[in-house]
């Protein structure tokens, strides 16, 4: 009975939830792969190894020193995890990192600091287009935490199916706009609520806390805190159980519970880049991205 599930459980539906959910899914002119056990490919910010026999991805972030999402990491995830959503084979997905002690710094202060309009919008557009393929995506997606994970970091493992972090009191999670100045947009919000509730999610953002392993644990930002070396077994260990349930059912399931976040995406994308360029082009707030900047380098000497 448990090998007709698996293999029931590999005819998956093909498409991001934004299809399953009953929306037109994006075509993409991509090339699989190929047909090998093992398919790898490394550009300069992301590698990603697909193991053809367990269904398992690895994408692992190799953007030293800090990870940081600039426009090159974002189109190289984007054109990753665009491959991997149309490749039947992969069914599950694990994010993490290749820095030491870094998960992901966020997203990159350089590309909201002294830059054009444009470019501001190019930006901001595809910080919006990354989400909404991590968010969407109809693979089961895992989050292994090897380093602190800050703001954008946290965000992108708000995306994940399931958190897990390194049992490091170092590696603090959370969304810490707040502290820099800068705001949490509705859509980072909606995923922290999504997760850890509203309660705690109201506290969390207006402080902009960084938690420690044992408080993300604690109010539920991770699911899971394990020792440093074990993080990424563990996630393999993890999604051959969420592999037990058949595709179809799990990823109608995970439409069901995340189209509504999304469709508010959707709905209010072109305001949301309007106010995040009005926003991050003040001078005030020029000014307090300039001080942190210079407060993260005083921090270094
Ligand atoms: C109506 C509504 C109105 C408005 C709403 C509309 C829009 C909202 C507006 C804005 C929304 C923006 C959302 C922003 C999301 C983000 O992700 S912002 C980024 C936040 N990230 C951080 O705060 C992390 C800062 N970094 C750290 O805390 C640490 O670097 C670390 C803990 C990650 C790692 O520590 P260390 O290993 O000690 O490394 P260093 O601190 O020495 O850093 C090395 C090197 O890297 C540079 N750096 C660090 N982080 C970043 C970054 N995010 N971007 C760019 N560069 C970064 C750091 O300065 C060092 O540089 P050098 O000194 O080596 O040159």
């Amino acid at each position: 009975m448990a090998t007709l599930l698996r293999k029931a459980a590999r005819v998956s539906l093909s498409g991001s939830l934004l299809s399953a959910g009953g929306r037109p899914g994006r075509l993409y002119a991509l090339s699989y792969f190929g047909s090998n056990s093992r398919n790898s490919s490394t550009s300069s910010k992301v590698k990603v190894d697909l193991d053809n026999s367990s269904g398992i991805a690895v994408v692992k972030f190799q953007g030293p020193p800090v990870n940081s999402m600039g426009m090159d990491f974002l189109t190289e995830m984007a054109i990753g995890l665009d491959k991997l959503e149309l490749d039947k084979n992969c069914r599950g997905i694990i994010l993490t990192s290749a820095v030491p002690k870094v998960f992901s710094a966020g997203l990159d202060i350089m590309d909201m600091y002294g830059k054009t309009l444009e470019h501001y919008e190019l930006f901001w557009r595809s910080v919006q287009d990354l989400w909404l393929k991590l968010y969407s995506s109809s693979k089961i997606m895992i989050a292994a935490i090897n380093g602190a994970s800050p703001a954008g970091g946290c965000l992108m493992a708000l995306s994940c199916d399931y958190r897990i972090l390194a049992d490091n009191p170092r590696y603090k999670i959370g969304l810490n706009e707040a502290q820099l100045g800068i705001v949490a947009p509705f859509w980072f919000k909606d995923s922290m609520v999504n997760t850890v509730g509203y309660r705690i999610a109201e506290e969390s953002i207006q402080f902009g806390v960084m938690y420690s392993p044992a408080d993300a644990l604690k109010i539920g930002l991770v699911d899971q805190v394990v020792p440093e070396d074990k993080v990424l077994s563990t996630a393999k260990e993890k999604m051959e159980k969420w592999f037990d349930i058949p595709d179809h059912a799990r990823q109608i399931s995970k439409s069901m519970m995340r189209k509504p976040t999304i469709d508010r995406m959707l709905a209010n994308r072109e305001t949301d880049i309007k106010n995040f360029v009005g926003f991050i082009s003040k001078d005030s707030i020029q000014k307090s991205l300039e001080m942190y900047m210079a407060m993260l380098k005083m921090k270094k000497g």
